[in-house]
């Protein structure tokens, strides 16, 4: 075997590299915050709605108000589910991930899109106002078929939040539940060269179409090291044990418990740690009063005990903080979505990010396409 490069050189996982600028979030671990195109996430989260802050990640800045009424028409507009895309959903089995439906579900949209392979940024724009606007429907779809429940058509007299609660559940959810949801979807929906817009602009660098590099940052997202943890989490609470009827105290100390003989046994706690931040995730503080919000709504102190528990023993005993996912698992759960459909929330804001990325990689485009070191064996020949 040889090792021929300078293995100094290797940075594994990219960490610590910076491959690119972006103009459209700064994540700053020092200071511990994230801006989108210069506003606060926080800022964001408790004045705007999450079609404005979509507009705002595309175009750079807020919508005006006639601007925003026309972006609002065009998605309610754009809402219902493709009838190809439901029929292709019926034909897949229930054992496949939601994932999966989303990640098919984006490639269909892009083989029948007309538009697909015209990459002006006009065209691409409208291919992500589609998405945007086409994924909540296939994401409730999915969750109901699953249950045996029929398709719910959507309501364009509701926002973007309250509508995807509509048709996931077939009624009208609580002013406080929406609020707490569209909190969510405002702190997914974009957070810089994460592994899956990495992904995305990877693809996008070969000159490969917009839908191409969405389903391939779906796959990315899929993972429990990334996206996949919301859903991580919330097994970790079902392992733990959900008894609505016990205190946050007795919760609390079933939890600790739990996470020290988990450190004991030298596991990996999804929810936990981050690539970038290393002392608490910018979001964290943002969507935990969403979830206490939803916890006072639902009367679950108990919830509220595993998280405090789990938090806390993992604090004490590494340092570790929780990430974005670790608030949302639950949250998602007292909402009212099945495990397996937390990641697919994920995908439905995130398609925001992931397409302004895909367009500001086609402004100034370099294909991707680093350097290995090579260890395998030394050059040899057929006998
Ligand atoms: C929205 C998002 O995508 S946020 C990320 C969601 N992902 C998760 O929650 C998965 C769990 N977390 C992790 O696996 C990691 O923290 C990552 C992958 C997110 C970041 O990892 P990295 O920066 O590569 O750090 P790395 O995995 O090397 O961990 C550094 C140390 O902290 C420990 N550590 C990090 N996260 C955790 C965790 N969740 N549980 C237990 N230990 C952890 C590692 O074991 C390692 O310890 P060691 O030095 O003794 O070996
Ligand atoms: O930035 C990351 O590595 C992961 C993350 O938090 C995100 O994508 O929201």
């Amino acid at each position: 075997m040889t090792q021929q490069s300078n293995t100094d050189e290797i940075k594994k996982g990219l960490a610590g590299v910076v491959v690119d600028f972006t103009a459209i979030s700064k994540v700053n671990p020092d200071t511990n915050s994230l801006l989108y195109h210069g506003y606060p996430v926080q800022e964001l989260a408790a004045r705007c709605t999450m079609e404005e802050v979509a507009w705002l990640i595309w175009n750079g800045e807020l919508p005006s108000h006639d601007q925003l009424l026309a972006f609002e028409r065009q998605e309610r507009a754009g809402r219902a589910l493709d009838p190809v895309v439901k029929r292709v959903i019926d034909e897949l089995p229930t054992t496949c991930h939601p994932m999966d439906v989303c990640r098919t579900a984006a490639s269909v949209l892009g083989a029948r899109d007309p538009k697909a392979a015209d990459s002006s940024r006009e065209a691409n724009l409208a291919k992500a106002l589609a998405l945007f606007a086409a994924m909540p429907a296939v994401v409730a779809y999915d969750q109901r078929r699953r249950r045996g429940e029929e398709l719910v058509e959507p309501r364009e007299d509701l926002g973007y939040s309250a509508n995807f609660l509509w048709m996931t559940f077939g009624v009208e959810a609580a002013p406080e539940v929406v609020r707490a949801f569209e909190v969510s979807m405002i702190l997914y929906a974009e957070h810089s060269f994460n592994a899956s817009t990495f992904t995305a602009r990877v693809v996008t660098s070969t000159l490969a179409d917009l839908h191409s590099a969405v389903t391939a940052a779906i796959g990315a997202l899929k993972g429990p090291l990334h996206g996949g943890a919301n859903e991580a989490v919330m097994e970790t609470f079902e392992e733990i044990g959900i008894n609505p009827d016990e205190s946050h105290e007795d919760a609390k100390a079933r939890a600790k418990a739990w996470m020290d003989n988990a450190l004991a046994a030298k596991k990996k706690v999804m929810g936990f740690g981050h690539r970038v931040y290393k002392h608490g995730d910018s979001r964290v503080p943002t969507m935990k009063a969403a979830l206490d919000d939803l916890i006072t709504y639902y009367g679950r102190p108990e919830i509220l005990g595993l998280y405090d528990g789990l938090e806390q023993s993992m604090d004490e005993a590494k340092g570790i903080k929780p990430n974005l996912d670790y608030p949302t698992g639950p949250a998602y759960h007292l909402i009212g979505f099945d495990i397996p459909t937390f990641t697919p929330l994920f995908v439905a804001s995130r398609i925001v990010g992931w397409t302004a990325h895909i367009m500001e990689q086609l402004e100034n485009n370099s294909l991707i396409r680093p350097l290995s070191a090579y260890n395998g064996p030394d050059e040899r020949h057929l006998d």
